[in-house]
């Protein structure tokens, strides 16, 4: 009876039962599954940003702030610090490269004694955090700038930011760490000295590779010192945020997102920042659209590149491998095919250009002229303009000095752009470092590009140029900035301007920019230099006093090139009231400076310009110069130039001419005869008021008033006269390596142009 009533209350319940049991073991086996799929980093890491708003992610910040964001791996400093990487297509390529850039998150570090800096540290947290704001786009919730975080060095373990970078979540690979560096330099034993050792520890450590912080997509330091009692770099102004960038720049292999900022704390250091800041921010978006730093000249950030924190670029604007590549021999145009374009000589004077159908581009994107000069580094515009930027605007940015045209006329060389509107030439000069590459002809029968175009090109060519200037060590944040607003335009790289036939158009276009101009023409097209409108500076190169000298030296195309030469001098002394008026001579030993005072007087009295301007030959060490036996022998030293400087004043002085020797700049082995008439109450005006000049060309335009050199020109600087050097106090000359001080050639004015 017993053992058939449990046989009933089975059959009864069986199937709850059943169902019961087996919902318990599917239970108990999706827990298990669960248990195994959760590791301690997947709790601690932040959720993805896409999936939380960015106010969510704010305020998930700020309540992260005070505590470490996300933490490299603890235990022994045993870091798996890599090489840096490699780039493939001017992108580096690493790891974490393979997610594309999503966020960036920006890190404030500072430290604080007095509160000064702590300060202007929460500033830049409010400026961050607008900008984080501004690039939130409802549209596009996967990318952006995160709300920056903020950390007093004072109290954080530098081992977990300062050892290895942190990782990006496992959930948001895409984001990317930007650490912006706020330090205070004190000379006594500070937070920032055990910083300093850490970082340098860090580098030498054998454990860690060298680049360990070189994931960080970027980092940027910022100084605050006092100038009242430490009034230069040289004693001590912020020289520990320039030690702290220095290392960094090593220990992120370089990826100095934004030049080294500094501030006085009893003057600028609020500006200063607000300008650094804004600097900042725009790379901030730079990487975030870009994927990174992007290309940029050695140090701007590109982690391949060597160690060598000091760059010298003293050669680096010389051709490296020379090409010959003569458009006039290989015929451009394609006669053979008998469809050549008409050549069209524009010198002719009104003759307006009309380029056939036919016409080809001068340098075609194909053309072994298009791949050499932009590996030199030129910026090919349009089929026949270029721009590059040169040696001393690189040097000025880095607060090294600027070219002779700043002792002599005031142009501040990070302000200038370098460019022609006509990479073709009629002369194939033997001292040219540019050629080799560029093209030559008598005639253009190339398309003509419109000048709106070209301006527009060369700009953006010589900002782009600029923005990749910004991680090379010692480029100067105030400088960088004011270069991102072009005031100068030297019209005198590879080409001859004037060559190009809307040159007036395009020089309008320049001045009404208030950009100055400065022309340089070789002499060889007299037509198209009398109906040149006004530039700021107009020059004239003379590279010899006779014509078989001048035949030898630029070997010019022309076969009446002397005829065209003295047209030209006649023109300048046409000119010479109405526009600054430039004698350009290049002394080149053994071939135009002996026994040539005499024929250079006589192109002196000819044409009586403002001024002559005398420079020792520049060493370019290329194939055609090597071809027409020119030789380091053939550079004069300094003492050469000034020797000849002195016996040609002499000469004009003889002749009752009034002249004198007004400045110099021994860095560019370079001299400067003025006209007396720059020459006021006792002191030399050899500079340009340029704001004046803008003002006087605009009255003109309006209603005729004309205007003559004298009334835009400015004081010389005491500094540029002659015998005391050149070289603007407030710059730090720099050596390069082995060069006699006193006794050197002009091989280290390569690319003044
Ligand atoms: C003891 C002391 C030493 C200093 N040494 C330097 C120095 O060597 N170079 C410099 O540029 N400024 C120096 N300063 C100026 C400080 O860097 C400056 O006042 C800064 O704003 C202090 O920042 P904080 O208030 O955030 O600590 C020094 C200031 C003090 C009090
Ligand atoms: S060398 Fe020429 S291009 Fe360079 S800064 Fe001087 S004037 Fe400008």
């Amino acid at each position: 009876m017993e053992g058939t009533s449990w046989l009933a209350v089975w059959h009864a319940y069986r199937l709850p039962l059943l169902i019961t049991l087996a919902a318990l073991f599917v239970f108990h086996v999706y827990r298990r599954a669960q248990s195994r799929s959760k590791t301690p980093a997947s709790v601690s890491v932040p959720s993805s940003p896409r999936r939380q708003s960015l106010y969510e992610e704010k305020i998930q910040s700020e309540a992260a702030r005070s505590e470490k964001p996300i933490k490299p791996a603890t235990g022994p400093k045993r870091v798996q610090g890599r090489k840096p990487a490699k780039t493939i297509g001017g992108r580096r390529v690493s790891d974490q490269d393979n997610h594309p850039v999503s966020f960036i998150q920006p890190i404030i570090f500072y430290a604080s004694l007095t509160t000064t800096t702590e300060r202007y540290a929460h500033m830049l947290l409010e400026d961050l955090r607008a900008a984080a704001q501004e690039r939130a786009d409802p549209q596009d919730r996967g990318r952006g700038i995160l709300p920056p975080q903020i950390q007093d060095l004072a109290y954080i373990d530098f081992d977990d930011f300062f050892t290895s970078a942190p990782q990006p979540p496992a959930s948001s690979p895409g984001i990317r760490y930007v650490y912006c560096i706020l330090i205070p330099t004190y000379n006594i034993d500070s937070v920032i000295n055990l910083f300093l050792t850490h970082l340098d520890e860090t580098h030498n450590d054998f454990r860690i590779d060298t680049g360990s912080l070189s994931k960080l997509a970027g980092y940027s330091v910022f100084g605050f010192g006092d100038k009242e009692e430490w009034p230069t770099e040289e004693e001590g102004f912020c020289s520990q945020a320039t030690e702290i960038d220095r290392w960094m720049a090593k220990l992120t292999g370089r990826k100095r997102a934004y030049p080294l900022g500094m501030g006085d704390v009893k003057s600028d250091a609020e500006q200063a920042l607000k300008e650094w800041s804004r600097g900042l921010k725009d790379i901030l978006c730079d990487i975030l659209e870009n994927g990174g730093l992007g290309e940029g000249v050695p140090g701007s950030g590109d982690a391949a590149e060597s160690d060598e924190e000091d760059l010298d670029n003293g050669n680096e604007d010389q051709e490296k491998t020379p090409t010959m590549v003569d458009l006039e021999d290989i015929r451009m145009g394609g006669d053979a095919q008998g469809g050549a374009p008409i050549p069209v000589d524009f010198t002719t004077a009104g003759k307006s250009v009309a380029p056939a159908a036919t016409a080809k581009e001068m340098v075609p994107k194909t053309s072994p002229t298009y791949a050499s000069l932009t590996k030199q580094g030129y910026t090919i515009v349009g089929s026949h303009s270029g721009v590059k930027i040169c040696r001393w605007t690189k040097s000025a940015l880095r607060g090294r000095g600027s070219c002779y045209k700043f002792s002599f006329y005031g142009i501040r060389s990070h302000l200038c752009m370098e460019a022609t509107p006509s990479l073709s030439c009629s002369n194939k000069c033997i001292f040219c470092w540019r050629h080799g590459t560029n093209p030559v002809g008598t005639t253009w029968r190339w398309q003509v590009d419109k000048p709106d175009l070209i301006f527009k090109g060369i700009k953006e060519g010589h900002y782009q140029k600029i923005k990749m200037m910004r991680g090379v060590p010692g480029v100067r944040a105030e400088r960088f900035a004011e270069a991102m607003r072009i005031r100068h335009c030297a019209l005198s790289l590879v080409g001859e301007p004037i060559f190009y036939p809307h040159i007036n158009e395009f020089l309008d276009m320049l001045h009404a920019e208030r950009i100055s101009s400065f022309l340089v023409c070789n002499a060889q097209h007299p037509d198209q230099l009398q109906t040149l409108s006004r530039v700021t500076q107009l020059y004239v190169s003379i590279d010899a006093s006779n014509r078989e000298s001048l035949r030898k030296i630029d070997r010019p195309l022309h076969r009446d090139f002397w005829e065209r030469f003295q047209r030209c001098l006649d023109i300048l002394r046409e000119k010479r009231n109405a526009q600054r008026t430039v004698f350009r001579l290049t002394l080149v030993k053994g071939f135009n400076v002996d026994d040539e005072v005499i024929g250079y007087a006589n192109l002196v009295e000819k044409a009586l310009p403002c001024f002559v301007e005398v420079k020792g030959v520049t060493f370019c060490g290329t194939s055609t110069s090597a071809g027409a036996g020119l030789t380091m022998q053939n550079v004069p030293f300094y003492e050469e130039v000034s020797t000849f400087v002195v016996a040609l004043n002499a000469e004009l002085e003889r002749r009752g001419l009034h002249y004198g020797i007004a400045a110099e700049h021994a860095h560019s082995c370079c001299a400067l005869i003025a006209s007396n008439r720059f020459h006021v109450d006792g002191k030399w005006h050899t500079r340009i008021n340029y704001e004046r000049f803008f003002e006087l060309l605009e009255k003109e335009k309006a209603d005729g008033t004309s205007f003559t050199p004298e009334d835009y020109m400015r004081e010389t600087e005491e500094w540029a006269y002659w015998g005391k050097g050149g070289f603007d106090p407030n710059d730090q000359r720099v050596y390069t390596k082995g060069k006699n001080k006193n006794k050197h050639k002009a091989i280290e004015a390569a690319s003044t142009s």
